[in-house]
């Protein structure tokens, strides 16, 4: 884990400062959360970059987290006056449905710009989230074919290039790369257990153990039935002894590394079903990783 601390700070500081070079370029940040954990899958310090230009949260791989907590956060979000999208990014509906929450975002402006007679202008769109998010995905399902159009704009030296979209979209082509904060630990491991950073980074064993953790709470039938486990189970056993008697299941003898690792993958291939890790009213909503800009 220090690893990552020390590694990270040098990228952000460039990511923060091309990000703040070309905000005055653009109309609107698409800000990318992962929907299973929408708390660690985010830098709070966007916020100080993106100041008061307008967001869309995007809530990605919807498809593969608990619909019903999704449905809590856009409630959350609503109710907190900021705009917010869930999707599964490769859906054929994902240009239009983040091109009609853009134009509802910037409502205000489009209508001032339509008095003055500018009509049909693109709106212009920074993509950013961190590693994995599926940022590239969604660049390449609003841009369909990859169309560079390259513009100079006023205030920059340095050409831009701008990624044109038929629903009339103009994306700036280097979305901003973002790391989380992993100060917490809560939040590596959610980040772990979803696959946000490297299996290397962690141990697989202590990421098994709160999958183990988090489904002996929130979905206890779910790892009861994978691995044949008996219905007392959460009731007789620990953490750990349902790890070692999973690698027994396994047949991997005591490699309880290799059977975590096997627990893991097979969460994320979506084997145990979806899942959200952090929900509304969960642990993570005392820290301050709420987006901060209203609509
Ligand atoms: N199930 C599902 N998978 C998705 C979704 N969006 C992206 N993915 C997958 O997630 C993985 C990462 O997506 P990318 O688009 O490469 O993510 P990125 O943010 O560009 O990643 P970096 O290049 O590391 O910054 C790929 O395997 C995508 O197919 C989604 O909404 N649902």
């Amino acid at each position: 884990m220090a690893q990552i601390i020390q590694w990270y700070p040098g990228h952000m500081a460039k990511t923060f400062r091309q990000m703040r070079e070309n905000m005055h370029l653009v109309d609107i940040v698409f800000e990318l959360v992962d929907a299973r954990i929408p708390v660690a899958s985010r830098n709070p310090q966007l916020d100080e970059v993106i100041g008061d230009k307008p967001r869309l949260l995007i809530m990605t791989k919807m498809d593969l987290a608990d619909e019903d907590a999704t449905n809590r956060w856009l409630a959350y979000y609503r109710k907190n006056g900021i705009a917010a999208v869930g999707l599964d990014t490769r859906d054929h509906m994902t240009p239009k449905t983040i091109t009609n929450a853009a134009k509802k975002v910037l409502k205000e402006k489009l209508e001032r710009d339509a008095e003055k007679g500018i009509i049909d202008q693109p709106i212009r769109a920074i993509v950013s989230g961190i590693p994995n998010v599926g940022k590239s995905t969604l660049l390449n399902h609003l841009v369909m074919k990859n169309v560079a159009i390259t513009g100079d704009r006023p205030g920059v030296t340095k050409k831009i290039q701008w990624l044109k979209t038929p629903t009339n979209l103009q994306l700036l082509d280097t979305p901003g790369v973002l790391w989380p904060k992993f100060e917490d630990p809560r939040v590596g491991k959610d980040l772990a257990l979803t696959g946000a950073i490297k299996d290397s980074l962690v141990a697989q064993d202590d990421i098994a153990l709160s999958m183990i953790a988090f489904f002996r709470e929130d979905n206890p039938s779910a790892l009861l039935e994978r691995y044949h486990l008996q219905a007392d189970a959460y009731d007789t056993m620990t953490d750990v002894e349902i790890l070692l008697e999973i690698t027994q299941k396994m047949g991997f003898k005591d490699d309880y590394d290799r059977s975590a690792e096997r627990m893991i993958l097979e969460l994320r291939r979506g084997k145990l079903g979806r899942y959200t890790l952090e929900k509304v009213d969960g642990p993570m909503m005392t820290d301050p990783f709420i987006p901060k800009n209203k609509e």
